[in-house]
């Protein structure tokens, strides 16, 4: 049976990342919300590159959800269903939902508690510093900022770089991927494009490329894109609001197309534009908005509309540097470095949930 509720309007908010945790935090203290994630802790995800040659860095960057949401209930758990009006959790809880709000970008890693992430953080970096050579496999956001992060701290690493794409940062323009292959080039990463790396072919620390070149390394690190968090969708009421890429279709007002109460935001939807994390807390503003005007029963034709932004893009190289694209123009070196590479945005992202940025 569904746990039933009071005279309050009920939010449910599926997913902590991004876009979830700035959402429940907005609407806390304005219906009975529920926050339900896989994990206990909310993490600015862009730092996970960061923490591991830093391990203290996550001590700011992984943030127990219970910190920044004293008016609301965390429920750690995955979410398994939905239907029109309860989501169940893989605990088999069912929580009866007035509103929902789907934020599951991108699935967890399986670190549960922070103290357990934090260990993880640890071990990775260990590893890194006990390797001569270290192999990172995929040329986007991911493996270009690690390859940097790792040469920056580590610069007598042999640190090799595989992309099977013709080049680095697909996501953005070819400029930036130029930009980005010259900087990893300039600090002696060899980076090598159009070739895949055969894991299963690893022996004694050699592996090979599709091309057959053997690249020796003591340690390697898989940086491909991260799934989409919708796979758990499928058999749900909202199975028919998956688009052929698996995102969820909304309106502009952010709601699942054909559905009046619930709502999607960030990574996991199909709105037409880059999927970035400050684009998420966007989409988590105008849900937001638009999920107090309804909680007040206020009519629909005050809904807010969202507008898909141009793109804008960091990709930090190290420290202090760092590419940045803003629609056509891109540039590189120390103003994206100031930007982004110092702080990676973190006190930022704890200030708007409420924390001090240190
Ligand atoms: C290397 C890298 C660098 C980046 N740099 C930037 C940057 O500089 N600026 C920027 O704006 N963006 C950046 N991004 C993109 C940004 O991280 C994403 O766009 C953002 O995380 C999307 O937010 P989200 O809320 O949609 O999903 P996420 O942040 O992925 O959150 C999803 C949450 O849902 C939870 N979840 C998933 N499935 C379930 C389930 N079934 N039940 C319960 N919980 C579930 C997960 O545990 C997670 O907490 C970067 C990404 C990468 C990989």
């Amino acid at each position: 049976m569904a746990e039933l509720h009071g005279e309050e309007k009920r939010v449910v908010v599926v997913g902590g990342g991004v876009g979830g945790s700035l959402i429940a935090k907005n609407l806390q203290n304005h219906a009975d919300v529920f926050l339900i994630d896989s994990k206990e802790y909310f993490e600015i995800p862009w730092t996970s590159l960061r923490s591991r040659v830093e391990p203290s860095f996550a001590e700011r960057t992984i943030i127990n959800q219970a910190d920044y949401l004293p008016n609301a209930r965390v429920v750690t758990s995955a979410a398994t269903n939905i239907t029109e009006n309860e989501v169940q959790t893989a605990q088999g809880r069912l929580i009866a939902y007035d509103y929902l709000d789907v934020a599951t970008g991108h699935p967890g890693d399986g670190a549960y508690t922070k103290a357990q992430k934090l260990s993880y953080y640890q071990a990775e970096y260990e590893k890194i510093k006990s390797s001569n050579s270290i192999l990172a496999i995929g040329g986007g956001p991911t493996g270009v900022e690690l390859a940097g992060e790792i040469i920056t701290d580590f610069p007598d690493k042999k640190v090799t770089l595989v992309h099977r794409g013709s080049r680095l940062l697909e996501f953005i323009g070819e400029k930036a991927g130029k930009k980005a292959l010259d900087w990893l080039t300039s600090k002696k990463v060899e980076v090598i494009l159009g070739q895949s790396v055969k894991l299963d072919s690893e022996s004694d620390g050699v592996y090979e490329t599709s091309g057959g070149e053997k690249i020796r390394a003591d340690c390697h690190f898989l940086c491909v894109g991260n799934p989409i968090g919708s796979s758990w969708l499928k058999e749900t009421c909202l199975k028919d609001n998956l688009d052929a890429n698996g995102r969820l279709m909304v309106d502009s007002k952010l709601r699942v197309k054909g559905h009046k109460n619930i709502f999607a935001i960030g990574d996991v939807t199909d709105i037409p534009e880059l999927k970035q994390g400050y684009l998420a807390q966007a989409h988590a503003a105008v849900a937001a908005k638009n999920l107090k005007l309804l909680i007040k029963g206020q009519n629909e034709s005050k809904l807010s509309s969202y507008k898909p932004a141009s793109p804008l893009a960091f990709v930090s190289l190290g420290r202090k540097e760092g590419i940045a694209q803003a629609m056509c123009i891109t540039m590189s070196g120390r103003i994206p470095g100031i930007i982004k590479s110092g702080d990676l945005f973190v006190g930022r992202s704890r200030r708007q949930l409420g924390l001090k940025s240190a």
